[in-house]
């Protein structure tokens, strides 16, 4: 990456054009210097992530009647005028009800070079809360993707699944990655890398696509617990507010079974936990996919960034577990002890990030068991 004064003194940004990798926190702050990204205001602190950029919510919501992509040609703006049923401020923050569908313009719009994409992704805290989020480009054909070159704002969609949530300018609820040529490790180099580092701690872990994640229904040694339960009908979240919920008043605490079966409910939300440690070492990143997109019984991972340190020793994140939130779909489905729900992919840095997961204030989820979203009090 080179950052270098052009005649106006403007800062310009230039990656290598063989260089393969997700950006770091220190490329993410020269593209924002190089007007790449263009955020409406300041960046917060901690927004710029080891290997994402949160983004924040604008001023404004617009309830919808109905989910939406733009297509080819079409703004986002466009269809708004078409769908929605009202428009709202959230300056003072507002409440989001559960199962409506909620537009809002994201405060951060992007004015990407032809040799950069961006994927964005729930934040884990969002994904945990049982948020439906995911963000749109204009002229998209895809969620979550905003393809090389693209010049435009971004916008969130939103759609709470389980808990009313309070949402107010500012808050984050998505981060986005940025990303340069194919930086997913191939089957060698994914063998190498768990040969070197131990990506999860088990002897005969399963890497055909990825890092093979399975769940935990043992219980946990201090409580027997295997996850928790959605509860309905309850309060509101504010996203913005860490620590200030019961658990009990939102969730219901699922006991291990004999067996180590658990009877998924259709329509359920569920919080479990993977049964192996796993660590992203500081030159990776990695998403958790679904372990086979052909098995639609179940859903796991709606939050699937996994951050460069996460669970690694040297970032104090030894012996973390992923926490997986997990939906059934149709059917009553019987998850089994050690059934594999997902398969965690692992991707090249460009270059190693500053700061790695863990060894930021503010990091949430290091070294975590089976961890309810932040909003929560152990
Ligand atoms: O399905 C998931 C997704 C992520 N994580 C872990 C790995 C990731 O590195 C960490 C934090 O994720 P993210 O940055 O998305 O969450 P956040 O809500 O921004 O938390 P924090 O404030 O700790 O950054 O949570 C999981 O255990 N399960």
């Amino acid at each position: 990456m080179h950052l270098t004064p052009d005649e106006d003194s403007r800062l310009t940004f230039t990656v290598a054009p063989d260089a393969n990798g997700i950006l770091p926190d220190r490329m993410i702050a020269a593209m924002a210097a190089a007007g790449l990204i263009l955020p409406a205001y300041d960046f917060v602190e901690s927004q710029i992530q080891p290997a994402s950029l949160d983004l924040r919510l604008g001023d404004i919501a617009y309830r919808v009647r109905a989910s939406f992509l733009p297509g080819p040609g079409a703004t986002v703006a466009e269809r708004i005028d078409e769908l929605k049923l009202h428009e709202f401020s959230l300056a003072d923050g507002a409440v989001l009800e559960t199962n409506c569908v909620y537009i809002v313009p994201l405060l951060e719009s992007l004015a990407l070079p032809p040799e950069i994409v961006a994927a964005a992704n729930p934040k884990s805290s969002t994904g945990r809360l049982d948020v439906f989020t995911r963000v749109i480009a204009d002229g998209t054909r895809r969620f979550d993707m905003i393809g090389a070159g693209y010049h435009g704002p971004l916008y969130a969609e939103i759609s709470p699944k389980t808990f009313p949530v309070l949402v107010s300018e500012g808050s984050r609820l998505s981060q986005v990655r940025f990303r340069t040529g194919d930086a997913i490790l191939n089957p060698d180099e994914l063998d190498a890398l768990h040969a070197a580092e131990r990506l999860v701690d088990i002897d005969d872990a399963d890497l055909s696509g990825g890092v093979a994640v399975s769940v935990d229904l043992s219980g946990e040694k201090s409580n027997g617990f295997v996850g928790y339960r959605a509860k309905r009908h309850t309060g509101v979240v504010d996203v913005d507010r860490r620590a200030g919920y019961s658990v009990d008043d939102f969730w219901e605490p699922i006991s291990a079974r004999p067996d180590g079966s658990l009877i998924l409910d259709p329509g359920e939300f569920y919080i479990l936990a993977s049964k192996e440690a796993v660590q992203v070492p500081p030159d990776y990143a990695a998403e958790m996919v679904p372990f086979d997109p052909l098995v639609g019984e179940f859903r796991v991972h709606y939050a699937g960034f996994f951050d460069p340190g996460f669970g690694y020793a040297g970032a104090g994140g030894l012996g973390s577990r992923a926490v997986l939130e997990v939906r059934s779909r149709e059917v009553p489905f019987i998850l089994e002890h050690g059934q594999i729900v997902g398969r965690l992919v692992y991707e090249k840095m460009l270059a190693r990030p500053d700061a790695m997961y863990g060894q930021r204030i503010g990091s949430n989820y290091q070294a975590q068991g089976l961890k309810l979203s932040k909003h929560f009090r152990v």
